[in-house]
């Protein structure tokens, strides 16, 4: 029963903050956990570090009353049922930043090796073959990239694909501002028949799941090659084995898949196996060791502000409050439905047991509503309780 539980082979560099920060009560797992070893895992604990392969649905957030945090040590928070986290009073933290590089550059280093046919070249030279032949092989320079979902990746994978010679266009649901030469296509069709590379940056969840299918995988530019680094539920998975069955596709590179495999002696179990002119790779986009020891880093100091000061800046399903220094004596953390009055109940307490408050902020996001008190007294167990007795809260926390 340990307080901090990191799951999924977490970066010691998370552990050095968490004991920089004064914590030794720190349990770390290898890998992602069967549902029965992961509840057992986590009983008891506050703090919850996982990477993208754990999902913390609602009944396991509900069978933690201790849990007070939980950070993602990536980007996807799509693992984690948000919604439930939130209600229950939990943040959630993740590294929106750390691993975008390392993304891009194995999205680029994927796009010259299928042009280029080298997965299929180095398979006839492992097998003894020495076909020198240039058919079929294309260098990038000139070469149109569309990319789906020009966010924090997509936008890096554009400009160092201009670097390389290659024109960019890309499509995006919001409006983005277009980097170096890029160009904005709204219309999704007319990417897709000009590109001839196509690599997906958007986010899982239901909004992205199967964009890439039959119907737009024969809009798609004969010859052309598909790229998905970002989640697996985004392509048809059967529809790509057609298409690329059928010659519509040249090659294929995918890192995630609707369902991955747990542990390093599973298997992948995919259509694609097999395939000579398809890269597959075990969801290593963001796995170098530059960008897990900055993720360890930069969500562990995420946690530690929030156990220690109830900083939520950064965070993905709550009202965000910043880093404030102690004004008084206690910080109190009440977290509450947000309904009108809220407020006024939290401090009347206060007022009823003449509590000097010494500083106040809150936030709002959705059904939720965030209050940091700093108050001049020491705030006691009768305080604390009347707090949590209020109608409308969800959790209070004396830090
Ligand atoms: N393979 C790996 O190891 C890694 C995968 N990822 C995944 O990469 C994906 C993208 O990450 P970021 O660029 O950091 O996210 P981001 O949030 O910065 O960008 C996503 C973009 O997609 C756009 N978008 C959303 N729905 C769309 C749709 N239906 N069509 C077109 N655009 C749409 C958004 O407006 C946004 O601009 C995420 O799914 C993330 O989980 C991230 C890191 C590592
Ligand atoms: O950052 C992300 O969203 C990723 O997909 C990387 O996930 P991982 O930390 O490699 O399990």
């Amino acid at each position: 029963m340990a307080q901090i539980v990191l799951l999924e082979n977490i970066h010691p560099s998370a552990v050095e903050v968490f004991a920089a920060a004064g914590y030794s009560d720190i349990a770390t797992h290898a890998s992602a956990l069967p549902p029965d070893a992961l509840r057992d895992a986590l009983r008891g604990a506050s703090v919850v570090g996982i990477r993208s392969r754990t999902h913390l649905d609602a009944s396991i957030i509900d069978s933690l009353p201790d849990l007070r945090v939980i950070g993602c040590f990536c980007i996807g928070t799509n693992q984690v049922d948000l919604a439930t986290a939130m209600e229950r009073g939990v943040p959630v933290f993740n590294a929106p930043f750390s691993n975008t590089r390392s993304v891009a550059e194995l999205v680029l280093a994927e796009a010259i090796l299928l042009l280029r046919r080298i997965p299929e070249k180095n398979l006839r030279v492992h097998q003894g073959h020495w076909d020198k032949s240039a058919t079929g092989a294309y260098e990038t320079r000139g070469k149109t990239l569309g990319i789906i979902g020009y966010g924090n990746i997509g936008s890096q994978v554009g400009i160092l694909a201009e670097a390389l010679g290659m024109r960019v266009i890309f499509h995006d649901v919001e409006a983005k501002l277009p980097l170096g030469n890029a160009r904005a296509y709204p219309d999704l069709s007319a990417l897709l028949a000009e590109s001839d590379v196509v690599t997906l940056h958007v986010p899982g969840g239901r909004s992205t799941e199967n964009i890439i299918n039959e119907a737009t995988l024969s809009q798609m530019k004969r010859g052309a090659i598909l790229i998905n680094a970002s989640r697996g539920t985004v392509v048809d998975i059967d529809a790509l084995r057609a298409a690329l069955d059928a010659g519509l596709l040249r090659g294929a590179a995918l890192d995630v898949f609707p369902v991955e495999p747990k542990s390093v002696d599973e298997p992948l179990k995919s259509p694609l196996i097999g395939l000579p002119n398809v890269i597959l790779t075990p969801h290593i986009g963001g796995s170098t060791v530059e960008s897990q020891e900055n993720i360890g880093k930069e969500v562990a100091e995420k946690l530690v502000r929030f156990i220690q000061g109830g900083t939520t800046k950064g965070a993905v399903n709550f009202p965000e409050l910043s880093h404030q220094d102690l004004a008084g004596t206690s910080r109190i953390l009440h977290v509450h439905r947000n309904e009108p009055g809220a407020l006024a109940l939290l401090n009347a307490v206060f007022a009823e047991r003449k509590i000097n408050i010494c500083s106040q902020q809150l936030q709002t996001k959705g059904p939720i509503g965030y209050v940091l008190t700093d108050i001049g007294n020491q705030a006691d167990a009768a305080l604390m309780d009347a707090l949590r007795a209020l109608p409308m809260t969800v959790r209070c926390d004396l830090l």
